[in-house]
């Protein structure tokens, strides 16, 4: 973990402030070319790297300012930058920052108007000597961090582990839809101590919800400390989550180390998978929620923790109680606060939400601009049940969106666990030029009936339909009559 990155929202809140008042764009690099923040267009691309050759990534590795008045034509900069050829930058300057003499971040303003590429040619100078007191302030939160014993190499175990992105409710995707209740009643206790038990199946957004809950919470200067306790090997998961002494066992160290819960004191932890917690761990996590205090392994004398407990799990726990694999006392005092997360199949309409989010993000990720779905295929997914939830409907949109050749992705851009639903619905789709051709010209009327007409006709000749008119109209969500009405009026029966 880089130095930027413990300090990301600060860095986050500072290039928000720097691109209201100069008006262009901001982003800001670690020293490995990560970008831990940005605007505007930058804004999806944080927690990825800046591209391998690219002008950043130059000042990064010489320590030097520098700007570019037009990208297209000052290659030498950028010349390796395999995005080069889709680079819509008109302008940037780059701005190391220096700590103790290396090189630790860049600071980067963009103009990507004409208007903002002149103030950047105008005030070029001013603008150098406003990055160079806003590197001298970053330098200084981290100098202070460092004093203040939280930041030094040396000091990195006792350091809290990475509490990853700020999150919060409003950027949650169904906020206003779907999640609406999920966030009431979250957004009631997040400030509270008592233990928060997040149910849903994998991939409805646990971890985020858990994440959401401690940054909107009195606790979120402080760490949040996720454990995978499905990942973590049994015979690990012990000492990992309450620490250990030292010369607790072979080959522990010296000093000892303290676990995740003493890591999140003041904070939260978050306990993923908590179903998985093996029986024989149980009492000593049961303990630490009634006590709030815990005991390492090879320890004497208990520590006090002051921790904030979300827990979550896909597993059936009350089966898991009847069944003698997870303790009844553990259940009630994890399930104080239960919260629901409803697999996507049961909120469709939130479905088309994510598809335009991810669209959005991994149009500009993957430098391919504004790119939307055959009705055909947005029809597809919105029928698809999606066991993996929001993290397969993710993963499907970021493969479709590679694989598009144009701004319109179709039918035949799916993953291919999705070929068999898409063949069947390709059977009935309207391609673009025909639909295009369909609605090009006539009243509005007549430009609708052709479509319709157009949809009919492609029910009827599919094969997989087999001119069964009942399954065609449940299909359309219509009745049968009106399926009927519909075939005379266009000459089709
Ligand atoms: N409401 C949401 N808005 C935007 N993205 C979401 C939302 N919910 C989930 N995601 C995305 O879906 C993916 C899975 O989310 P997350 O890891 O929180 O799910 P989970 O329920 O904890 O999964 P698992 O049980 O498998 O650990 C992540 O990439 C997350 O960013």
């Amino acid at each position: 973990m880089t130095e930027f990155s413990r300090i990301r929202t600060f860095i986050q809140g500072y290039a928000e402030n720097i691109a209201e008042v100069l008006g262009l764009d901001v982003t800001i690099l670690d020293e490995q070319g990560i970008r831990v923040s940005g605007t505007g267009y930058y804004q999806d691309l944080v927690g990825l790297p800046a591209p391998e050759g690219s002008f950043f990534r130059m000042i990064l590795q010489t320590g030097q300012p520098g700007i570019i008045y037009d990208m297209k034509k000052n290659e030498a900069e950028c010349r390796s930058c395999k995005f080069l050829q889709q680079c819509r930058e008109l302008a940037t300057i780059g701005f190391p920052v220096h700590k103790r003499e290396k090189t630790v971040g860049v600071i980067g303003l963009i103009g990507f108007s004409p208007e903002q590429k002149e103030k950047m040619v105008q005030h070029a100078e001013k603008l150098m000597t406003f990055l160079d007191h806003t590197s001298a302030l970053i330098v200084h939160k981290l100098l202070e961090l460092e004093e203040e014993g939280r930041l030094g190499c040396h000091l990195q175990e006792e350091v809290p582990p990475e509490s990853g992105e700020a999150i919060y409710f409003a950027q949650l995707i169904g906020a206003e839809t779907g999640l609406r209740e999920v966030i009431q009643k979250a957004n009631k206790v997040k400030n509270s101590i008592s233990t928060v038990l997040i149910r849903g199946e994998s991939g409805t957004g646990k971890e985020l919800l858990a994440r959401a809950i401690h940054c909107e919470g009195g606790r979120a200067r402080h760490p949040f400390i996720a454990v995978n306790c499905a990942a973590i090997p049994e015979g690990l998961l012990e000492s990992e989550l309450f620490g250990y002494e030292g010369g607790a066992f072979t080959g522990s160290r010296r000093e000892g180390k303290p676990g995740k819960f003493e890591l999140a004191h003041s904070g939260t932890i978050f306990l993923d998978e908590v179903g998985d917690i093996p029986l024989s761990l149980q009492p000593k996590l049961l303990r630490v929620l009634q006590e709030r205090t815990v005991d390492r392994v090879g320890g004497v004398k208990p520590v006090p923790v002051d921790v904030r407990v979300i827990a979550a799990t896909h597993r059936d726990l009350e089966g898991m109680v009847r069944e003698g694999l997870f303790r009844e006392d553990l259940y009630y005092r994890l399930n104080v606060i239960p919260i629901r997360l409803q697999p996507l199949r049961e909120r469709r309409e939130d479905i088309s939400l994510y598809i335009g989010h991810f669209l959005h993000k991994y149009g500009t990720l993957l430098q391919k601009g504004r790119l939307e779905l055959e009705p055909p295929l947005m029809e597809l997914l919105g029928r698809y049940d999606w066991p993996g939830n929001i993290r397969q409907l993710e993963n499907a949109i970021e493969y479709m969106v590679n694989m598009a050749e144009d701004a319109v992705i179709g039918i035949g851009d799916v993953p291919e666990y999705l070929e068999p639903l898409a063949a069947r619905a390709g059977t009935t789709a309207i391609s673009r030029p025909e639909r295009d051709e369909m609605l090009a010209a006539g009243s509005l009327e007549e430009r609708i009936a052709r479509y319709e007409k157009g949809v009919l006709e492609r029910y009827l000749q599919s094969p997989e339909w087999g001119g069964d008119k009942a399954r065609i109209a449940d299909d359309l969500q219509i009745s049968l009559s009106t399926l009927y009405r519909k075939l005379e009026k266009h000459q089709l029966v």
